[in-house]
């Protein structure tokens, strides 16, 4: 039977009550849970960090819609158009929790936060390889000198082929996480057509498509802490997947 692991996103959690919140997953169920890390102006190389927050400040003064939002982050080399947490909020979280907290990287220089996270206890470091083609060995070993499980993780638009190199020899990633929804933020709408390649947008109505797909490890934000009773959503999902032989 295949293990299903459950892990909700807490991008969709009570951000003002995150370790209630954790403990309530844990409580419904879930095996990890899932810190979506997004970047920050700060990514940018060569630009300082004065000047390049003041430069995104005047573009989100005027593109508050994040569709537009998307062409300036990326023109800015924003991985993505959003900021979530960091290394600090994993340490306060770690103080409270033993779980799993499988980080997921959506950064532009995803070496720089091996180290904090590494310190801050994460357990699981999922990066991009759209963020990484030309230093994920160097990423890797990092990643799991300091104790963390390497995940690799890749945008709809990303090609599976990319991914095949880091699944095996001596710095090959223990997890690949297929982003079913564009990253960035929580509550879109699934991507069926991921289903050959499989993160986002999950819940009971798409978890069949997922599971069949291959899909062992889901990560679901919305559906569950949308869902009046999480508990329900997560036995359903780790239903449909361990009833694959
Ligand atoms: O990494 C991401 C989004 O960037 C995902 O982890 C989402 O946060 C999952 O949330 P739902 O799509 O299930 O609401
Ligand atoms: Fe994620």
């Amino acid at each position: 039977m295949v293990k299903a692991i459950i892990a909700p996103s807490m991008l969709s959690s009570d951000f003002g009550n995150l370790a209630s919140e954790a403990e309530r997953m844990l409580n419904c169920g879930a095996d990890w849970l899932h810190m979506d890390i997004m970047g920050t102006i700060n990514d940018i190389r060569g630009f300082n960090t004065t000047f390049a927050g003041y430069f995104s400040n005047i573009f989100q003064f005027y593109t508050s819609k994040s569709e537009i939002l998307v062409p300036v982050a990326s023109l800015l080399s924003h991985f993505v158009p959003n900021l979530t947490l960091g290394a600090p909020v994993i340490e306060s979280l770690r103080k409270h929790t033993k779980a799993y907290l499988d980080c997921h990287l959506m950064v532009t220089n995803p070496l720089d936060y091996v180290e904090p996270l590494g310190k801050a206890g994460a357990s699981g470091f999922t990066f991009h390889v759209e963020a990484s083609r030309d230093n994920w060995q160097e990423l890797v070993q990092r990643i799991k000198s300091k104790g963390m499980k390497p995940g690799v993780s890749l945008k709809p638009g990303t090609p599976i082929e990319e991914v095949y190199p880091l699944l095996d020899g001596e710095n090959s990633v223990e997890l690949v996480l297929v982003m079913t929804v564009e990253p960035g933020f929580g509550g879109q709408k699934f991507m069926p057509e991921m289903m050959d390649k499989v993160d986002g947008g999950l819940g009971p109505s798409t978890i069949e498509a997922a599971s069949s797909a291959g899909a062992n490890c889901i990560v679901a934000g919305s559906s569950v802490f949308g869902a009046p009773d999480p508990a329900q959503v997560i036995t359903l999902m780790r239903g449909s997947v361990e009833k694959r032989s």
